[in-house]
């Protein structure tokens, strides 16, 4: 997918949410586990009740790998339904990958070849060499972390390398490389305070933002500094949709909370 499709959805929407499926066997409606596959089918019914409110559709592969073999098919199986069903949505594969180059050429096989995910998550502690691979796909997107949404963020990432903190290092640096266009970055909505800085030194990328809902991070915040020409944002929030309900009605409640942030969402885009 083009960033101008992705930029026509959201417009054509009025919303920038990005629903993660993050499934959790331990969280999930009991009469689904009598299922053949109650993680695709969990996935399927939260889909179909909310695809019309979000642009994307984050799986973290952690919630799917947990679950060997049978986790990773549920993972295709969810990721062709989405392409099948519903073309018009980004998919995001948040693998947080990134190895030296002929490894990570793998990796973006995996995610770009054998999956179709429009996107994947990258790690850029290793540097050039392992994002490079990634973005050498045609109409794919890598996402790399920048600023995360967790504590553990300022362990390295806001320490001062050279004068200027890594996370700035991160997104200057990266701009150099061959295809950036094609990269979007993570920035954490807990980290609201530092999207200004950010815009700075890249005013027109798209930013993955999660930290919405269960981590505490607020859409408003973000959206002040965040925002850019093109909107520029996609705002995760997993467990504060996909586990509004324990019960039967878990997709009735999964569009009702993606309902309120879509409308916060309009209600921004029509300032
Ligand atoms: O900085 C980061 C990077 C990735 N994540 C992932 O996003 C979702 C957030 O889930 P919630 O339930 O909405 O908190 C999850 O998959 C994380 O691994 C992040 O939170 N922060």
């Amino acid at each position: 997918m083009t960033t101008t499709q992705l930029v026509t959805q959201i417009k054509q929407k009025k919303s920038f949410l990005c629903i993660g499926l993050d499934v959790d066997l331990n969280k999930i409606p009991s009469h689904l586990l009598e299922l053949d596959d109650p993680i695709f089918e969990f996935n399927k019914a939260i889909i179909d009740a909310t695809h019309h409110l979000c642009v994307a559709y984050k799986p973290n592969t952690a919630f799917y790998e947990a679950y060997g073999i049978k986790g990773w098919q549920s993972l295709e199986k969810t990721i062709t339904y989405l392409n099948t069903n519903y073309p018009e949505i980004f998919t995001i594969a948040d693998a947080k990958r990134g190895d030296i180059g002929n490894t990570s050429t793998m990796y973006a096989k995996a995610f770009f070849e054998d999956l179709a995910f429009d996107s994947v998550t990258v790690a850029p502690y290793m540097g050039k060499d392992s994002v490079e691979p990634f973005l050498a796909f045609k109409d794919k997107h890598t996402i790399m972390l920048a600023l995360t949404s967790n504590e553990g963020a300022f362990d390295f990432q806001t320490k001062k390398v050279d004068k200027k903190e890594l996370y700035i290092q991160v997104l200057e640096t990266s701009k150099n490389w061959k295809n950036s266009e094609s990269l979007m970055y993570v920035v954490g909505a807990t980290k609201a305070e530092y999207f200004a800085e950010i815009r700075k030194i890249i005013p027109n990328s798209f930013l993955l933002v999660p930290g919405v809902g269960a981590q505490g991070g607020n859409l408003q915040d973000v959206c002040k500094y965040g925002l850019s020409e093109n909107i520029g944002l996609l705002i995760n929030s997993s467990r504060g949709i996909i586990y509004a309900s324990k019960n039967k009605d878990y997709a009735l409640a999964a569009t009702q909370q993606a309902k309120k942030l879509q409308v916060e969402m309009e209600t921004i885009l029509n300032k």
